[in-house]
């Protein structure tokens, strides 16, 4: 075999002159196999005795084959990167490990330390900690959502979930405390509100935010001193301040979030990672953060870049990096994004929301709620502290849950330590008096995230801002055929922002690479265009058709006239003649 000229085609990962040079020199003699370890294929093989099936005569029908399906032909299994192990990553793992035939998965994740993404269990400080008295990312599985297969999925790992119940509503400068039938009156009411705040700006052709909407109800009803009016105010699409009226719908943001698992979303998002019992656990690569993607045309293939210098290349590879990542050119694609792409990215909104775990020596609150929220009276204190779920009535420690959300939550980011816990204490004592608070003792634990300024999530989650179009999100849902597909709670609108939107965008984009969407889609380009082709081509066959006959008849026609022409030039000739015999016979006579 000529040696170098094998290995020149090898470098260059031309399948089809590997696949001649060998025919040339084997003789027949058995079959050949080439690990095409510089091509990152995993194994090839053929040879000239099959006369059957598929390997019969590979160069030839290797010619038959576009450029690109050549390294697919030989290929037995393709490789699939994803980036971002959150629960869009791994439900995307795990969906295309569920092929191991056809696909090996391997999973990058740029933290050193943990993986889940925005779902952060953090047993760090109390690795014995009950799951849910550490969730400091996502942890309510919306119940109302129809599409939330959390739950089910949940069920099947054997995980225990609960329902927080209870609610007990706070007016601290009233002194007032509503609860059970006082509050439903209160809740009722307070969605009256948003609904004829929504059907108010439905009627108005420009957007407007949710906030806007509601305060100009409030206005115009003078309710803007009522209990349900302080409760609309907590809701967390009011107090984002610029989220869009036209897109809202309660359950996207506001309701349903109701059932917690026991041990926390971190074990769901563990059991993603390491699979059922009879599913092998995902390959996992911590402290990969992804600097580049890079289509390589010519091997086919599609590269990753990380940050500490090493690269990795696939044959399809998911993205499941949080929007604002995208957003701010962490993480570079050449070809760069198309540009719809980049729009997209910057007219999602992302909001800051963050959470709090505060941990007393002894239990402070009344254990028959499940949920208290504190109305608030200044600017200032919108989106801070307002919601707090009651750990002890769910797993029985003396535990509460606090949340931070919009401007509220950067400003708190930024808060000492010192400052953060005296900040809780103060609102605490705002809520239940201090001298209840006092007989809670010492704060045993305090943990809080920062996911603003978490250089790997920016934020908390996506959200419509005022104008924004659902479409947007779907831009994402869309990969960039055939290497690169996106999954994450932003690329896609019916779930955005949510733990099962970022699960079922997961979902999709395994789905898209296990069914060869992009394969489809191209032959499906192909065959529309060869139809429109053959459409074309029938045209111009039938004017020429046209054409053809027209002469035809042209001809036709003239035939008639000539006919009609020798005919009368017949009838001259005869009367000449007669004319002739007639002076003939003159003459004659
Ligand atoms: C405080 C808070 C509370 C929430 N509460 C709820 C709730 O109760 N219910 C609910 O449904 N949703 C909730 N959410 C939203 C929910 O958590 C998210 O929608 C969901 O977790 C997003 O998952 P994801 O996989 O799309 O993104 P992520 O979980 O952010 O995953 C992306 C992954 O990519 C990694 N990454 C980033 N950059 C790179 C890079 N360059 N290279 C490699 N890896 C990279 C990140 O580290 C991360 O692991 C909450 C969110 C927050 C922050």
């Amino acid at each position: 075999m000529e040696v170098p000229l094998f290995f020149v085609n090898l470098l260059n990962c031309e399948f089809l002159n590997i696949t001649k040079c060998i025919q040339m020199h084997s003789n027949g003699i058995g079959y050949v196999c080439v690990v095409f370890i510089l091509c990152n294929l995993p194994l090839v093989v053929f040879g000239k005795e099959k006369t059957k099936g598929k390997h019969k005569n590979v160069a030839d029908n290797m010619e038959t084959l576009p450029k690109e399906e050549q390294t697919e032909y030989f290929t037995i299994q393709k490789e699939v990167v994803v980036i971002g192990s959150g629960i869009a990553g791994l439900a995307a793992a795990r969906r295309v490990a569920s092929d191991q035939s056809n696909f090996s998965v391997a999973v990058y994740e740029a933290r050193r330390d943990r993986f889940g993404g925005r779902v952060w269990t953090d047993k760090f400080e109390d690795k014995n900690a009950r799951g849910l008295a550490v969730d400091l990312g996502g942890s309510g599985l919306n119940v109302v959502s129809k599409n939330n297969p959390l739950i089910e999925l949940a069920e099947s790992f054997d995980l225990k979930s609960i329902s927080l119940d209870s609610l007990q509503f706070i007016v601290p400068w009233e002194q007032k405390v509503y609860s059970r039938d006082d509050l439903s009156e209160i809740t009722n009411k307070a969605f009256q509100i948003l609904g004829k705040a929504l059907n108010e700006s439905k009627s108005m052709k420009l957007d407007v935010s949710v906030k806007d909407a509601v305060d100009e109800v409030l206005k115009a009803e003078q309710l803007v001193e009522r209990p349900e009016a302080y409760f609309v105010r907590c809701l967390p699409s009011y107090i984002l301040g610029d989220y869009s009226m036209h897109q809202y719908k309660p359950g996207h943001l506001d309701i349903g979030y109701e059932k917690v698992l026991l041990d926390g979303m971190g074990e769901l998002v563990d059991r993603l990672l390491s699979g059922s019992p009879d599913e092998a656990p995902l390959h996992l690569y911590l402290n990969k953060a992804a600097r580049q993607i890079k289509v390589d045309k010519k091997r086919h293939k599609v590269l990753v870049r990380f940050q500490d210098g090493s690269q990795v290349s696939a044959d399809r590879l998911v993205v499941a990096v949080p929007s604002s990542v995208i957003r701010d050119g962490d993480l570079l694609f050449e070809p760069p994004l198309p540009k719809h792409y980049h729009l997209a990215i910057k007219e999602i909104g992302m909001s800051a929301g963050d959470k709090i775990i505060v941990q007393f020596e002894h239990a402070f609150w009344s254990n028959d709620y499940g949920v208290f929220i504190r109305a608030v009276k200044e600017k200032v204190e919108i989106g801070q502290l307002q919601t707090w779920i009651n750990i002890k009535r769910l797993a029985g420690i003396n535990t509460l849950a606090s949340f931070l959300t919009g401007d509220a939550a950067v400003r708190f980011e930024k808060l000492t330590e010192e400052n953060a816990k005296q900040l809780v204490l103060d609102v605490l004592i705002e809520m239940f008096g201090e001298e209840k608070v006092l007989t809670g003792g010492k704060i045993v634990k305090f943990q809080r995230s920062k996911w603003v300024a978490d250089e790997f999530s920016k934020g908390a989650s996506t959200y419509p801002k005022v104008g924004s179009d659902p479409a947007l999100w779907d831009t994402f849902a869309q990969p960039l055929c055939p290497y690169i597909y996106f999954a994450g709670e932003h690329t896609l609108f019916d779930g955005h922002g949510s733990l099962h939107g970022a699960y079922n965008s997961g979902i999709r984009a395994g789905d898209q690479i296990l069914t060869g969407l992009c394969e489809k889609q191209r032959k499906e380009n192909e065959r529309l265009k060869a139809e429109e082709k053959k459409k074309k081509k029938e045209a111009n066959e039938t004017d020429s058709v046209e054409e053809e006959d027209t002469d035809e008849e042209d001809e036709e026609i003239s035939d008639k006239k000539r006919s009609k022409k020798d005919e009368g030039e017949k009838k001259k000739v005869q009367k000449d003649k007669n004319k002739i015999k007639k002076d003939k016979k003159k003459d004659e006579l």
